[in-house]
């Protein structure tokens, strides 16, 4: 019997889990969401069968529901399943980036037919919306699962089932755990890059040569500060008191690099860089990380018209996909750096072959 599945929250994440689980046989993909405009686009472009833009109507159908709307909007969503009746059972997941408020509000739903299981796909981009969504955005990335006591085994497994398409790797971490861990690999970071974005405005004015000089380091320690600013004032919001504390902590270590620099000690500051150096070159994101790098090739071009198109037609005529490129360096007349970024090591190998063909020097950073 075909099963309905639920994506409620149509927009950069939920419309990438219904396109990459949309093709799954005997499922029947139903989205809901507050904004019409992003119905009607997952309607006309078939990435789900059915749209409803009433929460009630839609989830009373689902066998299995993804919450994927911003992590209050979420908290919300599960209080309203208490003034609904289930008759059937029901698996509910989401994919906040908090998982702490979300469980507090699970942990509260009344219905015994309904089995809740916290979610979130370590992945995503600084787009937000439907039209951003991507079928491979969690191909390769950490997908992490919170059971609860109201899940058994085989609504886990029913759930990694329905997820699989998705190419993505569990791990099942308790939500505490969870909201730790990311505060610090990923909360955290954010509000720093934003920090060094507002420090670099402020000194513009004074010099206004600032953005010019840019370059990659500042461009790459603050990509994430294009995000989307919604989403990321909830999710400072929803786990403050852990982004509170490792400010505090942040605060402590900068003063100690301060007397470090105003009394020039050489020596400490240069064993500070080393040990930042060893721990990061051992992050092999690769393989532990829970926000995968990409696959990257850099390949030298030349500044001339066109070079950049080159490339990119070159691999798009062989059906490979880029994640990402950036313009490493380039200064007129001279050779400079393009960085792809590809989605898994299958992508990065051919990409390697086609552009060494064409007489492209690449290289793979191992
Ligand atoms: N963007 C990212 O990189 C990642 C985001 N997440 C989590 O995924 C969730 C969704 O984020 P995105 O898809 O990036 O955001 P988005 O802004 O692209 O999509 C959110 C969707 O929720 C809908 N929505 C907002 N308020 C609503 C309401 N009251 N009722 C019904 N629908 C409503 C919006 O119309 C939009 O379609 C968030 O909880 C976020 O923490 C998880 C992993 C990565
Ligand atoms: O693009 C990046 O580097 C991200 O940080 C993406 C991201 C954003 C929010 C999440 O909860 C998980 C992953």
């Amino acid at each position: 019997m075909k099963q309905t599945v639920l994506i409620a929250g149509l927009g950069l994440i939920g419309g990438s889990l219904a396109l990459s689980i949309r093709e799954t046989e005997d499922i029947r993909l139903i989205g809901f969401d507050s904004n019409y405009s992003s119905l009607e686009y997952a309607k006309m472009n078939k990435i789900v069968d059915d749209v409803y833009s009433d929460f009630g109507e839609a989830v009373v159908q689902a066998d299995i529901c993804i919450l994927a709307a911003p992590v209050s909007v979420t908290v919300e969503l599960i209080h309203q399943l208490n003034h609904l009746s289930f008759t059937n059972p029901l698996i509910i997941t989401d994919v906040g980036s908090v998982k702490g408020p979300i469980m507090e509000a699970a942990n509260q739903i009344k219905s015994e037919n309904i089995a809740f299981i916290g979610g979130h796909p370590m992945a995503g981009s600084h787009k937000k919306g439907i039209q951003a969504a991507k079928k491979n955005l969690f191909e390769n990335a950490i997908y992490v699962l919170s059971p609860t006591t109201s899940s058994s085994e085989e609504d886990l497994e029913k759930l990694q089932a329905l997820l699989t398409p998705t190419k993505s790797k569990f791990l099942i971490l308790e939500p505490d755990e969870h909201d730790e861990m990311t505060s610090v690999i990923s909360h955290f970071p954010h509000l720093i890059a934003s920090s060094l974005v507002h420090q670099a405005r402020k000194w513009q004015t004074t010099h206004p040569y600032i953005p010019k000089l840019a370059a990659g380091g500042f461009r790459d320690i603050t990509r994430i500060a294009s995000s989307n600013p919604l989403m990321w004032r909830d999710i400072f919001f929803q786990n403050r008191s852990k982004i509170s504390r490792l400010l505090a902590d942040w605060i402590e270590e900068m003063m100690h690099l301060k007397t470090l620099i105003d009394a020039g000690e050489k020596s400490q500051i240069q064993e500070y860089l080393e040990q930042a150096r060893e721990y990061r070159d051992g992050l092999d994101s690769r393989k532990q990380g829970a926000i995968p790098s990409y696959y990257d090739i850099y390949v030298d071009i030349f500044d001339q018209q066109g070079a950049i198109l080159k490339v990119i037609e070159l691999l798009a005529k062989h059906d490979i996909s880029i994640k990402n490129i950036e313009i490493l360096e380039i200064r007129e007349g001279i050779t400079g750096v393009l960085r792809l970024s590809f989605q898994n090591k299958n992508d990065q190998e051919l990409s390697q072959a086609v552009l060494t063909k064409s007489r492209y020097d690449t290289v793979i950073e191992e």
